[in-house]
């Protein structure tokens, strides 16, 4: 038990010391990828070390810009933890300290300070670099300065804002007075898929004398606006990222692979295969591909693990842990997966279905390369799909191109072919998955790229195992699902303008 103790902090302090020195040189396995690779001419770039920098951006929304004299101290020596003796408890360093954690984030070192003193806050900072303490430590202390004891009740309520919203107006004894803090953590992602009034209303409701803070990983331009209702006149604006050149942490290798649709599940098979000594999370758009994809690679005795939105809670939570705790395996997931989640040591990000848009393609990826530490994204394009690499370059995201190799990719098309028309289940499942796929393909965010009259659907059939295509009503679904979620037009062609084209089409 010692031993393995001693390991683990082996391991920490080596992680450590690579947060510390920021150290910029890249994993030698994972640029000198070995000759039998299917995917082989990786890039990289260096860039600039975050922690040098304690200058800020101009706000846009009148906020208080912080730069390194309002601070009012020196990065280096105020980065340690310890320096906040006399303004947190005892107990909340002596709790950072059993975690082994010595010196702050950018974005805590810049947060902390400000929260603690009362000031309102708006944090913006890349994935994995430590928001959730930025906000949690000035919330402890609060709950100490106020002498909070148990009995009490409740000190701290996470929740979605439905759910409170719901609580706030329906519950009885559901007591709110007194509220003191409020925090929105990954505030864009609330906005984006549709709490804006709920938001407005949980805002409006809840004591106007409490202190807010705002985190997210990414913007939108809707987070002004909620700034603006959620912020009392002046609060504090600290984006640590502004001024970077690349959107994703230094730490993250990141790499595109232009695969013909109906090979993509052969490069994937192999890639996987490859890597299964590896801890790797593999996106996919639908749930039900999730689901066939799980049972597809444990027939084949490709072990994976799936974690999406149609399992129940406690199967997501058991998922979530095991794959937390285990040192490889490959989870299959949705975007369920991909904010927030703090999952360590995660070596590959594969986003076999791309994302809906440059934001979540950075969450996505956000998964691995955390804390400092090191990792690799792997994106899947078709032909027709590359200029979604422009879309990311405009959010500051630089892939760089794979080619395939394509003798090392496995023959087994049809292998996969006759396990499914042969397995009744297997089937049933991947005629669901192909459907979903291409409805959610069809309410994509970036339809000039992601264009569904230019997709070929027996090709996507193959990479279900399906010879022939179920039919898919498209008129419909398109019309319920763009309802349901937000739509945005990068190109030129608009939104109205699609749905017309394609409803004469019949889709
Ligand atoms: N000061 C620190 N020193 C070392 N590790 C830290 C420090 N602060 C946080 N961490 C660790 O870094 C990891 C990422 O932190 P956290 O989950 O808060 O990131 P985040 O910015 O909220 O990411 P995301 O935007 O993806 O949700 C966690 O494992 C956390 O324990």
């Amino acid at each position: 038990m010692k031993e393995e103790n001693k390991r683990k902090m082996d391991k920490f302090n080596k992680k450590k010391l690579k947060l510390l020195s920021r150290e910029k040189c890249r994993d030698e396995e994972t640029q000198n990828l070995s000759s039998d690779y299917p995917l082989n001419n990786m890039n990289h770039s260096e860039t600039e070390d975050p922690l040098n920098d304690m200058n800020h951006c101009e706000t846009e929304i009148g906020a208080t810009v912080v730069t390194k004299d309002t601070l009012g101290f020196e990065a280096e020596t105020r980065r340690f933890f310890s320096s906040l003796k006399g303004s947190v408890s005892e107990n909340t360093l002596k709790a950072i300290e059993d975690m082994n954690f010595e010196t702050m984030t950018e974005i805590q070192a810049k947060s902390i300070p400000k929260l603690l003193e009362g000031h309102e806050l708006r944090g913006t900072a890349k994935t994995g670099s430590g928001k959730t303490l930025a906000f949690l430590i000035p919330v402890i202390e609060m709950i100490v300065r106020s002498n909070f004891k148990p009995s009490n009740g409740i000190n701290i309520i996470v929740a979605t804002p439905g759910r409170l919203l719901d609580h706030l107006q329906n519950t009885k004894y559901f007591v709110y007075k007194n509220v003191r803090c409020l925090v929105m953590d990954e505030a864009d992602k609330i906005l984006d898929v549709g709490f804006e009034e709920e938001l407005r209303q949980i805002i409006r409701l809840l004591p106007k004398n409490r202190q807010t803070m705002l985190f997210s990983a990414t913007k939108s331009d809707k987070m002004n606006e909620i700034a603006k209702l959620a912020f009392r006149s002046k609060f504090v604006e600290i984006d640590v990222d502004c001024d970077k050149e690349q959107a994703t942490t230094d730490g993250l290798t990141q790499i595109y692979a232009v695969c013909p649709m109906e090979k993509r599940f052969l490069v994937l098979y192999t890639f996987l295969k490859k890597n299964r000594n590896k801890k790797m999370m593999v996106f996919f758009s639908t749930c039900m591909a999730v689901k066939f994809y799980n049972e597809l690679f444990n027939f084949v005795d490709i072990p994976v693990k799936s974690l999406h939105g149609r399992q129940k809670q406690t199967k997501r939570s058991t998922t979530f842990f095991e794959f937390i705790n285990a040192e490889k395996g490959i989870l299959l997931c949705t975007d369920v997966a991909a904010r927030g989640l703090d999952i360590p040591d995660v070596d590959w990000i594969v986003q076999y279905d791309p994302p809906d848009d440059p934001k979540d393609y950075i969450h996505r990826v956000g998964r691995t390369a955390r804390a400092g530490n090191k990792g690799n994204a792997l994106l899947f394009l078709s032909e027709n799909e590359i200029g979604f690499t422009l879309y990311l370059k405009k959010k500051k995201v630089n892939v760089d191109p794979m080619e395939i190799n394509w003798s090392k990719v496995a023959n087994i098309q049809a292998q996969l072919e006759k396990l499914v028309t042969t397995n009744p289940y297997l089937m049933s499942s991947a005629k669901e998955a192909f459907k979903a796929y291409v409805r959610s393909y069809n309410s994509h965010s970036s339809r000039d790229i992601f264009d569904i009259s230019k997709l070929d659907l027996n090709k996507v059939g193959k990479c279900f195992g399906l010879p022939v295509p179920p039919y898919v009503d498209l008129g419909t679904i398109s019309v319920k699902s763009r309802d349901n979620r937000k739509r945005k037009s990068y190109g030129p062609v608009n939104a109205k303008q699609l749905k017309a084209k394609r409803f004469k089409k019949g889709f």
